[in-house]
């Protein structure tokens, strides 16, 4: 494939002479090369065709696009032809290379106003060009605005320029998603929306603020969040305070690209009427002086390279640093009895697959984001690597989904948090009218076996509410209003046991479920107390617990995410039970005192570490709060069914049923604590008597061997 638009170049790549590397992109790499004919110095864009997702029949398009082009704005290609496995494409060399390198060289908070203004006023005559021929540019950004040394400045980069006259009219509006999420317009984002010429406009918006402050709004956060951002928050802008060196009419101009309806958007020519650009200076008055007494482009790059190269191997932390660094961030998690929801978005902002992506926006409570290590990029997946991998096959998923509460599951089997509550399926459906509240069924039941054991939720419930908060528009509130109907007065749920790294493996729930312990468990019975029964069947994982230490929050290099939502997981299904250890009796004294003293330390530090748990799910659940959330009006109707006036409970009845709700459980949960409490007391003797039978055992046999 060679397309040459001018006779001067060849499409031979023997007659290119590459020189210094001059810039680097997400698909290519820009070389200072020399057309050795005639000694012209040109640039030359090596696009990696297996980097790049384009077809060919892109490609050709992205060559043939730019081979028509021909505007002093615009950076035009030569000539193109495809080398190896890479597209050449030869290009006027732009000495000063783009803004954005110059802001990271020697701009680092961004350009004066005067520059700004005659840099995207240049700009600004490219788009009226592109638009009048009929291309919306799509990438518009200051990485994608080139500077030459006598101050010209060109619009660069057509890798995703799209032709709108392709295939006649209809393509005006289309429906692909190609760019760059910082400077994508909100209609870009949102899939079936279709864009114009107008979507330029907003990443024109963008780059202003770019060039301003030296980083594009919400440069970051990862893409996912971007994305969010960009379609749920108001549009950025300049600020009055922040941005006080910045005159009225800069921001005025900016704030009228970045309206988010694009109908309301000025085209290009009306902004280039506007008095920002009035008064803006030639380029050769303005920008020379920029980079007057900087190094030549190559050294430049050269230089930042070697300071990225620095950045990252600082960034390379030692295994021991990372898991020091996952321990904290886990002790974090644990200590707040949250997981962190920003977190959590930030993670779940780290989807790569675009369908996923492309469920945003109204649709946002009905879809589904999941982060899989397989289909993310190794950057974006480095936080979730370290967390994930200790938890070796299990993969990490956090669903949003319209019927279901935001969910956290271990891929393949392994389960930390499961489906909706009953109550949450049932309140989605008319069955509501009749029962209103069917939790009242379960609230007061035993403790449920192979379920979860809210033992966050009241902080999660806050979580959420932060999170929901942000989503308003979106309408996730109906599903806030479900959740804390759950959090709220949902039962004591057990949950299955998460990991091998959960705290409880020696304490089952029995009690009421007494009965149900198959023959095995039964015979391996050390203990009744109150609902609990401690068995001798765990003493293995038991022994693999480390005995000094405070507790498994301290072990290292497992999820925090995991852990901080699977701590406190209780073993409580003894079908779940891991079984072939030997079958002992809780009097077999065959059974050696140390081995005995081992397992009650690990048993007194769990017992310990549950009464936390529980003294911290007390301390959380204030009836302050839930009264807080009915005045907020955040009581458990589901909107659906709120509007049409389905639902005739009264918003003080659910109030009162709540409240009592939480009395009953925060009793339910004095009284397991009383329970552990003299648990962990018995614990003590035990350990106690143990210890002295023990010294007495190697007493005894100090004398024997002598
Ligand atoms: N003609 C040119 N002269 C000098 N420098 C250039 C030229 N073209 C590109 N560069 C430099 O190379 C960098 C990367 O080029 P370009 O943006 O075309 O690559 P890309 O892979 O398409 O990047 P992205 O997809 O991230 O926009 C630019 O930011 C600029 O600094």
């Amino acid at each position: 494939m060679t397309y040459s638009s001018s006779r001067t170049f060849s499409a031979n790549s023997t007659d290119y002479k590459l020189l210094e590397e001059v810039g680097n992109g997400a698909s290519a790499t820009v070389y200072r090369a020399i057309y050795l004919p005639n000694n012209r110095q040109v640039a030359v864009k090596c696009l990696d065709l297996d980097r790049i997702n384009s077809n060919f029949d892109d490609i050709r398009r992205e060559a043939q696009t730019m081979r028509l082009i021909d505007h002093p704005n615009v950076v035009r290609a030569y000539c193109s032809f495809v080398v190896e496995r890479c597209l050449w494409v030869v290009m006027p060399f732009m000495a000063q290379g783009s803004c954005l390198h110059l802001m990271k060289v020697a701009y680092p908070d961004g350009f004066e106003e005067g520059a700004i203004a005659t840099v995207l006023k240049e700009t600004l005559k490219a788009l009226a060009y592109l638009h009048q021929q009929g291309h919306i540019h799509r990438d518009v950004k200051a990485g994608n605005i080139l500077l030459d040394d006598n101050g010209e400045v060109k619009l660069s980069d057509f890798g995703v320029t799209a032709c709108m006259f392709e295939t006649g009219d209809r393509q005006r509006s289309r429906n692909t998603f190609v760019g760059t999420p910082c400077w994508m317009a909100p209609e870009v984002l949102q899939p079936g929306t279709g864009y114009n010429s107008k979507a330029d406009i907003w990443s024109f918006g963008i780059t202003a603020l770019e060039l301003a402050h030296g980083h594009a709004p919400f440069s970051k956060y990862p893409p996912m969040k971007v994305l969010l951002m960009t379609i749920q928050n108001a549009p950025p802008g300049l600020d009055y305070d922040r941005d006080r060196k910045f005159s009225k009419s800069f921001k005025e101009m900016v704030a009228m690209c970045l309206v988010k309806d694009q109908t309301k958007r000025p085209s290009v020519d009306k902004l280039l009427k506007h008095s920002f650009f009035k008064h803006a200076k030639p380029p050769e008055l303005s920008l020379k002086r920029l980079f007057a007494n900087l190094p030549p482009l190559w050294t430049r790059v050269k230089s930042l390279q070697i300071k990225d190269a620095a950045q990252l191997a600082l960034k390379k932390m030692p295994s021991a640093e990372q898991e020091a660094l996952s321990l904290s961030e886990y002790q974090r998690g644990v200590s707040a009895w949250n997981f962190d929801v920003d977190d959590l978005k930030a993670q779940a902002s780290l989807v790569r697959d675009d369908d996923d992506i492309a469920v945003i926006g109204e649709e946002f409570e009905n879809k589904l984001f999941t982060c899989d290590k397989d289909t993310t990029t190794d950057s974006q997946f480095s936080k979730f690597k370290m967390n994930s991998d200790n938890l070796q096959q299990n993969e990490i998923m956090l669903q949003v989904d319209g019927n279901d509460i935001p969910q956290i599951e271990k891929k393949n089997g392994l389960i930390v948090e499961t489906a909706p509550s009953i109550l949450e399926k049932d309140m989605g459906t008319s069955k509501i009218k009749s029962q209103p509240f069917k939790i009242g069924k379960t609230q007061s039941g035993p403790l449920m076996p192979g379920r979860i054991l809210s033992h966050s939720l009241p902080e999660r419930g806050h979580a959420f509410e932060r999170f929901e908060n942000q989503n308003q528009s979106l309408g996730v509130k109906s599903n806030r209003e479900l959740r804390q109907a759950s959090n709220l007065s949902g039962p004591l749920l057990l949950p299955s046991r998460a990991s091998a790294n959960s705290l409880s493996a020696p304490i089952r729930s029995s009690g009421g479920f007494r009965d149900s312990l198959d023959d095995k468990s039964k015979a391996n019975l050390v203990q009744v107390k109150g609902r609990f029964s401690v068995t001798l069947e765990n003493l293995d994982q038991v022994k693999d617990l480390p005995v000094n230490s405070v507790s498994c929050r301290t072990s290292q290099g497992s999820s925090p995410l995991m852990k901080s939502v699977s701590v406190g997981d209780w073993m409580s299904d003894p079908k779940q039970m891991p079984s072939g250890q030997p079958s002992t009796d809780s009097a077999n004294t065959n059974n050696s005192a140390s081995v005995l003293i081992t397992h009650l330390q690990n048993l007194f530090q769990q017992t310990s570490i549950q009464q936390d748990l529980i003294m911290n799910l007390l301390n959380s659940l204030q009836p302050s709060e839930a009264i807080d959330a009915s005045q907020n009006g955040k009581m458990p109707i589901p909107c659906s069914l709120e509007n049409n006036g389905i639902v005739d409970t009264t918003a003080s009845e659910r109030e009162q049923f709540l409240m009592a709700k939480i009395a009953e459980l925060k009793a339910r949960t004095t009284s397991l604590s009383d329970e552990l409490a003299s648990e962990k007391l018995k614990c003590k003797q035990l350990q106690q008597q143990l210890n002295a039978a023990y010294s007495q055992e190697q007493n005894g046999e100090i004398v024997e061997a002598a």
